[in-house]
């Protein structure tokens, strides 16, 4: 339903989207993810058709949003980071006012100004200035603007922006409702506020894709990593030397206190070393008193390689989930 390939947008000399390519397919919420200045509103904007790529294309529906842009936004409600509401009218004059925009005959906008109005909770509002809602009801304008014609792709950036947590949890239920009936693509910079809607996450930091998958498949990939606490009784860099020689082992920290030794091991890659560990201490009659593993969060995990990408760490493909 949304197709970018080798999406890339340069602003003089900075480039700020990078061959993107990825597919999102009917019905799918995704969440498009990536700090501040990763190139998210910039791809969104390619997307709708209100920014021309660089290089490569994109297309909504099997509409290129180039060289067929009419019929590629006639498929897209669109969210942009700043809605630009005006603020003196009321919430069903201005809605009424973008359905006259996109010629949507006077009937047909009634009855989809209501729909949208029940659909986004606004029914009791519809007759108050939209100047005076709070902000959480104005970003529900937002999404009832976009709804209006009935499309079939979302897009949505930052839509929690600036809104407080319950707000941002009034947005999520309204975004979940949204499930099975449009494909939806949604912005942020915080990975907790679109982990609980995303069927599926892209996330994004200097312009690439540096890692995509489920939120589960993210969670796993996270757990196979991590570092493992080993405790044991032994002379401290007599313990440290015989961590470092265990196969898959990248790294080890050993403290010493009152005779026990906390270690921490970082095992290279994925690599499950446990057992191996516990073969070496074993061999050595080291007594053992905790291992254990120790994952990152999810979150922990999004910081770390966006700030991997940035820094120039991290290869592209090197944190793939497996589909
Ligand atoms: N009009 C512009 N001219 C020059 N550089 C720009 C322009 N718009 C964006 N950039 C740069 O392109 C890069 C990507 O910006 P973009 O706004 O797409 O990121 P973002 O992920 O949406 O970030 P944010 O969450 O802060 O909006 C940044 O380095 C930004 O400074």
């Amino acid at each position: 339903m949304i197709q970018a390939s080798t999406l890339t947008k340069w602003y003089g000399p900075v480039r700020a989207v990078d061959e993107l390519t990825f597919a999102i397919p009917k019905g799918e919420i995704v969440g498009f993810l990536g700090p501040n200045g990763a190139g998210k509103s910039t791809t969104i904007r390619m997307l709708t058709g209100y920014l021309p790529p660089t290089a490569g294309t994109a297309a909504i529906a099997g509409h290129d949003v180039l060289t067929d842009a009419a019929a590629a936004r006639r498929q897209i409600g669109y969210l942009p980071e700043s809605t630009p509401l005006y603020l003196e009218m009321r919430v069903d004059e201005y809605l009424h006012y973008r359905g006259r925009l996109m010629g949507m005959p006077r009937k047909h906008r009634r009855d989809r100004v209501s729909a949208v109005c029940d659909r986004c909770g606004l029914a009791h509002n519809r007759r108050r200035v939209i100047g005076q809602l709070s902000k959480g009801n104005r970003q529900r304008v937002g999404i009832a603007q976009a709804l209006l014609h009935e499309p079939p792709v979302l897009i949505l950036d930052e839509p929690t922006a600036g809104l407080d947590p319950v707000q941002i949890g009034e947005v999520r239920k309204l975004i979940d409702e949204l499930r099975g009936k449009h494909t939806v693509l949604l912005s942020s910079h915080i990975l907790p506020e679109v982990e609980k809607s995303a069927d599926r996450v892209i996330i994004i930091a200097g312009g690439r894709i540096v890692a995509e998958g489920t939120p589960d498949e993210l969670r796993q990939k996270v757990r196979r990593g991590g570092r493992i606490i080993v405790e044991a009784k032994a002379d401290a860099k007599q313990l440290e030397a015989a961590l470092k020689q265990v196969q898959h082992v990248a790294g080890v920290q050993v403290e010493a206190n009152n005779g026990w030794c906390r270690s921490i091991v970082t095992p290279s890659g994925d690599n499950d070393v446990r057992e191996a560990i516990g073969q070496a201490l074993v061999q050595r009659g080291y007594p053992l008193r905790e291992m254990r593993h120790e994952t990152a969060s999810l979150e922990a995990f999004f910081v770390q390689i966006t700030a991997e990408q940035e820094s120039g760490v991290s290869g592209q493909s090197s944190v793939q989930a497996e589909g």
